[in-house]
């Protein structure tokens, strides 16, 4: 059995493999405390481990192969970004440097549309990758996320923000400040669209992944959800063959 973590800034999504690869559970923490109570409640141990996390995550990368280590037998790696995977070549002067959870989530979707694509992950940030045709990197965007977005207002101001999807302006404040990051989603994502299209071709293809997803979709219909993409790139960075 393989367990598979993607530590982001929100929140550590897990998973497990069994001998042939199949996906047979699948779990989300919002800290190590909560994934060691679920992994220690599943009482199971694990072969292999291997981790894509954040940047913020992996200067505590010892305590988490620590705690890690409890339960997993095997080997216990921690992905990295390089110059190359499966195809993409890395643009960052200092490849290691560009975010390991970029670079699966690239590698995975170049693998699996083996053409242009832009990779759009929108978690605590919204991360944006655009990879060419031929498989180079050409750089990303890295933009607050939409819990984000409001966080820093309502936490600045103090006003009050409501849950609701809405658009074009409101008669509350709640709805008012709703509509605002709305709106800056939306302009956002159909500039990353039409640029994508120019830099990459008409026939790029959109790939996107994070706990909004859903939010990006509403804004660019044509785009494919694919919320296992970093666990797909874990597998090509780290195969455990
Ligand atoms: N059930 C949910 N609980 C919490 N957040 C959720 C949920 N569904 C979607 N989200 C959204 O997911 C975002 C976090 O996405 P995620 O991809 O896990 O981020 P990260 O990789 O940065 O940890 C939150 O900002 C929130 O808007
Ligand atoms: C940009 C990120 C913080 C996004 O993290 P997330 O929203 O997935 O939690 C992460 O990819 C990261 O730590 N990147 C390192 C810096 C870079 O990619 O240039
Ligand atoms: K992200």
């Amino acid at each position: 059995m393989i367990l598979e973590l993607d530590v982001g800034n929100s929140w550590i999504k897990w998973r497990v493999l069994d001998d042939k690869r199949g996906v047979i559970v699948t779990g989300r923490a919002a800290s190590l405390a909560e994934l060691e109570g679920q992994l220690s409640g599943s009482a199971a141990s694990f072969v292999d481990c291997r981790v894509c996390a954040v940047q913020s995550a992996l200067s505590n990368a010892e305590h988490y192969a620590g705690v890690l280590r409890q339960y997993v037998s095997g080997r216990l790696v921690f992905a990295a970004s390089g110059e190359h995977l499966a195809g993409v070549q890395n643009s960052y002067a200092e490849p290691a440097r560009l975010g390991v959870d970029r670079w699966l989530a690239m590698a995975a979707g170049y693998s699996r549309v083996r053409g242009a694509c832009m990779i759009i992950d929108a978690g605590t940030a919204i991360t944006v990758d655009y990879v060419r045709d031929d498989g180079l990197h050409l750089g990303g965007l890295i933009a607050p996320g939409y819990q984000q977005m409001k966080k820093t207002l309502v936490g600045s101001t103090g006003l009050v923000v409501s849950d609701e999807f809405l658009a074009g302006p409101q008669t509350c404040t709640a709805n008012c400040v709703a509509a605002g990051v709305e709106t800056m989603l939306s302009g956002f994502m159909k500039q990353v669209h039409d640029d994508g299209l120019v830099r990459l071709g008409q026939r790029a293809r959109f790939l996107v992944s994070g706990g909004d997803a859903l939010l990006v979709q509403r804004h660019i219909e044509s785009c494919e959800v694919m919320d296992d993409l970093v666990f797909a790139g874990l597998a090509l960075a780290c195969p455990f063959e």
